[in-house]
């Protein structure tokens, strides 16, 4: 099942900057992890924005929520998710 994950990402400024930093660099190693195996397929920024559009594939609403919740970031991002459909004009099957 794929889904389309918008993630904006509000670090507080209070926060230290050598653990913002380790945080980042924990999401980083956490999203090209799921990026080999197939299930973060696409990552792209909101030019302009801190935030990402995304694409996963999983097998269910549970893992989704699973692998978002897991994420080093999750404290400081507000996420949403759109399920997706084949579109019956679409002429590649993804
Ligand atoms: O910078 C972001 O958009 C948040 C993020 C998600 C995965 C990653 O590496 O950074």
């Amino acid at each position: 099942m794929l889904y389309l994950v918008r993630m904006d990402v509000n670090i507080p400024h209070d926060l230290p900057q050598e653990q913002a930093q380790e945080i980042k660099a924990r999401e980083k190693a956490y999203s090209q992890d799921l990026q080999r195996d197939g299930r973060w397929k696409h990552i792209w920024r909101v030019a302009g924005e801190y935030a990402n559009y995304s694409v996963f594939d999983v097998e269910s609403n549970d893992e989704l929520h699973g692998l978002l919740q897991a994420l080093p970031l999750f404290p400081y991002m507000k996420i949403s998710v759109t399920p997706l459909a084949q579109h019956p004009s679409a002429i590649a099957q993804n």
